[in-house]
Order: C-alpha cells, then structure tokens, then sequence
C-alpha cells in the first residue's frame, strides 16, 4: 500500500464531529499531498467550529505520523467558504451583436419601396447590370419572399444547387450573381413566411449563398417597412438604402415611411429613384407625365436626400424585364438604358458601388 492510501485509511477512522462521517467521507480532509516522507493536508472546516476540530486537526496528524515511513506530517485547518469556486472554464466566445459584414463583400445596397409595384424590382435589376457593364463585381439578392421577380428579370432558371448541404451555390447572368428567397421554395407553392422564418432565411442568404467576391451587394428588399427590413438593417453592415418611388403621392408618403425606418435604424440613405417619371410614347415618342412628375425630385428635397435619377416609363422597360434581359442589357444605348447607367455611374463614383 502507499503511503498516500496508508495515511488515507487512517484518516477514515476519524469521526468528523459535525457530520457524524468519517472526516474523509465528509469532505473535510482537502488537498492531501504526499512528498518522499512527508504528507501534507487541509482540514477545511467552518471557522465557527474551529474549537470543534482543533482536537481532531492532532488526532489527524498523529494518524498520519503512525504510518511507517512517514516522518513529517503538516495538517492544517482551513476556513472554507460558502462562495462558489470560480468558474474557470473557458466561456464561449460571446456573439457579436452589431450589425455584420458579409465576408467577401464590400458593400451592401439595399433598394426598398414603400409601395409595391413602383418597380424597385426592375430598378434593382438593371442597376445590378449597369454596376455589371462598368466592370463592378455585383450581387443581387432578391428578398422579396412574397414576390421574387429577380430570376424572371435576370432570364435565369433552375434551383440553386447546394453540394455539399451548407452552403448554397448562386445563379449567374449578365454578369450579376444572382439569389433569390424566392429559389428556396418549391415552386408554385404559397408560403406564408412568418417573421422568425424569413429572418433566419435571410441570414442564411447572406451568410451560406457563396458570393464570392463582390464590389456591392444590392438587395432588393419587399415593398414596406417589415422583418426583412429590420433584419437586413439590424444584423448586416447596410452601407446604403435607396428608395424607390414613382412621383404619386400615395407612393410617396409610403416612400417617406421608409425613409424615415432607415433613419431610425441608422442605415444611410444614398437617395430616391422616381421611377415610372414621364410616359415616353413608344411609337410616337410623346412624353406624358401620367403619374405626375417631379413629385420624388422635391420631396427629396424636402426630406434632405439626393434625388439619384429619374427613370422613364416606357414599354421597352417593362418587355424587357418581362424577357429576361433588362433594358439595360437588352437596348444598352436607349435613353430609358442610359437613364439606369448614369445612377450606376454616380454610385461608383461616390464610392458607394
Ligand atoms: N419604368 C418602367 N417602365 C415600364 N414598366 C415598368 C417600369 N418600371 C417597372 N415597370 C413594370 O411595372 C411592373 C412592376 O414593377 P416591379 O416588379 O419592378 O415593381 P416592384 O416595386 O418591385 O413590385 P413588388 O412590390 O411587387 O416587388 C413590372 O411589370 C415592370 O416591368
């Protein structure tokens, strides 16, 4: 037997006088440490009771003097107390909770309406290959769950592949890296997307789609101020927001809506885009302000935002949206294509594409 199990067994016949145990069952014999012919340890007691274990603190160490071989023996009483041991283990990383960056990407655009159907889809896609035709490496996430339209626009087709089950390969055409919320649905099947569902989904779009790199992510956001929104807003580094409206007035109040959640959540506001600004006859080439026009132009004014440009309707936007090549791709040197190119054009040159 060693030493240490020798001293151990005699120390197991002394009776702990509180517990009615032996001191070693009782927890009250610590940190016994035996050294060539020398033992050591603690007897960890109350401090109320240390008359109580004086005695027993000699009896111990006559215990453990009587093994053979022992020649020193140093017992000492300790007060324990009532506090936890600190918690040494290495705690989890805690999570960031600001806004974070998409790894690779540099920037993010979000492209939001406060209204649906003013065309922030058909904005976003050609402003996407206008970014494309100037040499920029461009994403585009298409957010809207309800109403994904971005796979129509960009003439892609086919789900998203994802080999390896975690990450999710994109789609790609004129240039664009293309996803939509919309792809992660069986086709034709209405879903109703609650609020905790399309966040996780929307992480997940940023997060697992393989982007590679890009110059600017745009994202083009459902129409109104919602979970996605705030989402996007609360949980990703958004470095702009344009807003999308035609020059109605029940467009804009809806617009100024926007505006005003981007403010509250801090996002910069890059601009407005009117859209839908003067009807251009596609035959005879008459303007026509159907909507009005110049509605967006003082309201941005008004609200301290720059008006970014003016985008007309005319029917060549709609068909080729409709197509699958954008006017931008599809007629690149119209007046309606130039129009797109020129915001692209600014964005890059004021560093925000
Ligand atoms: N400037 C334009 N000239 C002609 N047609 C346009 C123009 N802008 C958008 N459209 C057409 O208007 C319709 C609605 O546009 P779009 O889908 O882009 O709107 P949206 O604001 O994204 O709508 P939603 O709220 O449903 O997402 C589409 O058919 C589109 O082709």
């Amino acid at each position: 037997m060693s030493i240490r199990d020798a001293v151990l067994a005699n120390l197991k016949k002394i009776t702990d006088p509180l517990s009615g145990q032996d001191i070693v069952a009782a927890g009250v014999v610590r940190a016994l440490n035996v050294e060539d012919t020398t033992v050591r340890f603690v007897l960890e007691i109350d401090p109320k009771h240390s008359d109580l274990y004086t005695p027993i603190r000699d009896v111990a160490e006559e215990a453990a003097s009587s093994v053979s071989g022992v020649e020193r023996v140093s017992a000492m009483l300790t007060a324990h107390s009532d506090k936890a041991p600190p918690d040494l283990k290495p705690k989890a990383k805690p999570q960031p909770q600001g806004p974070q960056a998409v790894p690779g990407v540099d920037r993010i655009v979000a492209i939001a309406s406060g209204k649906g159907g003013v065309g922030k889809s058909t904005v976003s896609a050609n402003l996407a290959c206008a970014l494309a035709a100037e040499g920029r490496r461009v994403g585009l996430l298409d957010a809207d769950v309800y109403g994904p339209s971005q796979p129509r626009m960009l003439g892609v087709s086919g789900r998203p592949a994802s080999p390896d089950g975690k990450t999710i390969l994109p789609l790609r055409n004129h240039g664009v890296t293309m996803m939509s919320m919309g792809l992660m649905t069986n086709e034709g099947q209405a879903v109703v997307w609650r609020g905790p569902m399309l966040m996780g989904a929307l992480q997940q779009m940023m997060s697992q789609v393989q982007w590679g790199g890009l110059d600017v992510l745009i994202v083009d956001l459902p129409p109104g101020t919602g979970d996605v929104q705030l989402t996007l807003s609360q949980k990703f580094q958004v470095d702009g927001a344009i807003v999308v409206s035609t020059p109605q007035d029940v467009a804009l109040i809806d617009a100024r809506k926007g505006i005003d959640m981007f403010n509250q959540l801090k996002t910069p506001i890059l601009g407005m885009i009117e859209n839908m600004s003067t009807h251009i006859c596609s035959k005879c080439g008459h303007e026509e302000h159907v909507f009005g026009h110049g509605g967006v132009a003082s309201e941005a004014a008004k609200l301290g935002v720059p008006l970014l440009g003016e985008i007309p309707l005319h029917l060549d936007i709609r068909v080729a949206a409709d197509g699958g090549a954008p006017i931008v791709v599809s007629k690149p040197d119209s007046a309606q294509a130039q129009a797109f190119r020129k915001i692209a054009r600014d964005m890059i040159a004021s560093g925000n594409a």
